[in-house]
């Protein structure tokens, strides 16, 4: 069974990895995270989908999706590929590494020291690089990425047309032409959190992908039934989102937080690894043409200023490649109103 394996390959990695877990930032916030109900859910298939949106954008900048049309054979399709991939020897999947910017990275995330109980696979969207991604049997990697892809960038185009409409601005493609956009900067991750057996002994958490915030406009991610994702509440306190393999969980990012002038709120999420079961989490990262200004839209200004001083996705992908996970990156960008 393809599953055992996997929790085999991660207990080997686990062994194998002289330092263990020790050089990892142990948290200890676990107290102040909750499973909660609180987790806003849209049926795509309901006519109230684009006001439900509006207002999980608003207060949470999160939300959870059911109906979304993505077929359940494209969803296990790729996560069997993926499944795959990741349990080859760590020096087979090194050949698909290292990420720079795409490709297969372990532990390490960005380049400014960030590390997490996680290894990942990194691509673009763009069809000629996902080529670099190898394994056993690259092409049926590869086609499934591809029919996955196409499908759930055809539900981020749906639901920011429905935010436009519940937003009441026109025209309705004003967010979605950025990501169908031929030049569209759009990303693709594929997470897997090994079971991490110590921290069952020790009762410790462990961050997999330590708090931030998304920087493109939205992300739409899928995981198995593995807990471990985490939002922030505007308190700062922290809840456990319940996983949901049949779903799919969308983010806020912080380039929408910008278009909208603040209105919707790009959500500071984070996941923590798991002593018993491995997570696989595939995320899509709706991003804009790299030559993109990013600036909220004047039908959303209502005569106030904007919040930000304006910039291009370029400018703002330049400044996030120096930064540390944790950092308020849109910070930089903020107008200090003139009094
Ligand atoms: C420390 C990092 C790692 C970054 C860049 C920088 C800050 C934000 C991280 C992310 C988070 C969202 C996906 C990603 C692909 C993105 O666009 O921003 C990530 C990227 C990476 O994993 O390389
Ligand atoms: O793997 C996950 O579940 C979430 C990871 C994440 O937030 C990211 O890759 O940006
Ligand atoms: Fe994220």
């Amino acid at each position: 069974m393809p599953h055992q394996s996997l929790e085999q390959a991660a207990r080997k990695m686990v062994l194998l990895s002289k330092a263990t877990t020790e050089q990892y930032s142990y948290i200890k916030t676990c107290m102040s995270t909750t499973f909660s109900p609180q987790i806003p859910i849209v049926d795509l298939s309901k006519p109230d989908a684009k006001n439900l949106i509006v207002k999980a954008c608003e207060e949470l900048g999160f939300f959870k999706v059911i109906n979304h049309g993505v077929p359940m054979e494209a969803i296990s399709q790729l996560e069997s590929e993926a499944l795959k991939f990741f349990s080859m020897p760590h020096i087979e999947k090194e050949k698909a590494g290292p990420p720079n910017p795409f490709g297969y990275g372990s532990k390490s995330i960005g380049h400014n020291g960030d590390v997490g109980w996680v290894e990942y696979l990194l691509l673009t969207t763009n069809q000629e690089h996902t080529f670099s991604v190898c394994g056993q049997n690259p092409e049926k990697f590869r086609c499934a990425l591809k029919i996955y892809m196409s499908s759930v960038k055809r539900m981020a185009c749906e639901i920011l047309e429905l935010m436009a409409e519940g937003l009441k601005i026109q025209p309705k493609n004003v967010f979605s032409k950025l990501v169908m956009d031929k030049q569209s900067d759009s990303v693709f991750r594929v997470n897997h959190y090994p079971a991490c057996p110590e921290l069952a002994v020790k009762g410790e958490n462990l961050i997999g992908f330590g708090e931030h915030t998304d920087p493109q406009i939205i992300s739409l991610l899928r995981s198995n039934n593995t807990s471990g994702l985490q939002i922030s509440l505007r308190d700062g306190s922290w809840i456990a989102v319940p996983p949901d393999h049949s779903s799919f969980f969308i983010n806020v990012g912080d380039s929408l937080q910008v278009m909208t002038n603040g209105r919707f709120r790009s959500v500071r999420h984070r996941v923590l690894a798991n002593g018993f079961k491995s997570r696989l989490s595939m995320i899509y990262f709706g991003g804009p043409p790299l030559s993109e200004k990013i600036a909220p839209l004047p039908s959303l200004m209502k005569g106030k200023e904007s919040l930000y001083k304006e910039f291009t996705w370029f400018e703002y992908k330049k400044s996030i490649y120096g930064s540390r996970l944790a950092d308020n990156r849109l910070g930089h960008f903020e107008r200090i109103a003139a009094s």
